[in-house]
């Protein structure tokens, strides 16, 4: 079984993806954000860092879906924080349409991510964690990793934009849209739990 949390950033992934493994037991798949050799300069000059980051993404996310096949090969059950498909879909796409990666960059990168994708196997439940601008940016202040603290609101929006355009389209399998707007599965375990019973639904049936 593979789950995979998308959403935009500072939506409560890896938080979720933490308290998911825990409660079922499965391994955890995050993000290469702490060793990540471009997220810092990416945020102080986008136009000059957006290609390079991309491809460190691209190729450390391709990375990790093989070693989550490798999982599923052996029936282990895995729990993933953000998708390969957000890198192309949501991020490439937005800093091209903003203006901050060229088009001969942006041809460039997807045609990698199209020679990737076909070797990549979507996740069994695609759980999306829809929330507004003011919750963003409330966590996002409230996790303060210091080169996100520039992080623009319309960065965020056009970001938000794109994620709900990709999810309206999702059809590589069972999708699960959770508005976490108004809940906080960090203090109050009754949250973890309502999001618990969605998943067992979605995925098993049982409620
Ligand atoms: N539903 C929630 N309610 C309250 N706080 C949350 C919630 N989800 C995440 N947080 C807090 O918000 C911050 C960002 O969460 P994080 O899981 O790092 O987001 P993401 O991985 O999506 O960027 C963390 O400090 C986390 O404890
Ligand atoms: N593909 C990406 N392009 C630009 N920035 C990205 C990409 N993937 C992740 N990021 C950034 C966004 C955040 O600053 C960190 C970690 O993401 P988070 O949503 O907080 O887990 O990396």
């Amino acid at each position: 079984m593979h789950i995979a949390i998308v959403g935009n950033i500072g939506a409560g992934k890896t938080t979720l993806a933490n308290k998911l493994a825990h409660h079922f037991q499965w391994e955890v798949f995050l993000e290469d954000v702490d060793h990540n050799p471009y997220l810092k300069d990416f945020y102080d000059d986008m136009p000059r860092w957006a290609f390079h980051l991309q491809v460190y993404f691209l190729n450390s996310r391709f990375r990790q879906t093989q070693q989550i096949k490798q999982r599923q090969q052996i029936n282990k059950g895995v729990i993933q924080d953000r998708t390969i498909y957000e890198d192309a879909h949501i991020f490439a796409a937005n800093l091209n349409q903003s203006g901050l990666m060229t088009e001969r960059d942006y041809q460039n990168y997807l045609g990698l991510f199209e020679s990737m994708i076909s070797m990549v196997d979507p996740p069994d439940l695609l759980l999306y964690l829809r929330a507004d601008l003011p919750k963003l940016v409330q966590q996002i202040e409230k996790r303060n990793r210091d080169y996100e603290n520039n992080i623009k609101i319309d960065y965020l929006k056009h970001l938000n934009e794109h994620y709900e355009e990709w999810i309206r389209s999702y059809s590589h399998g069972k999708l699960l849209i959770v508005d976490v707007n108004h809940l906080d599965y960090v203090n109050n375990p009754e949250d973890l739990s309502i999001v618990i019973e969605k998943i067992n639904s979605t995925l098993f049936g049982l409620f």
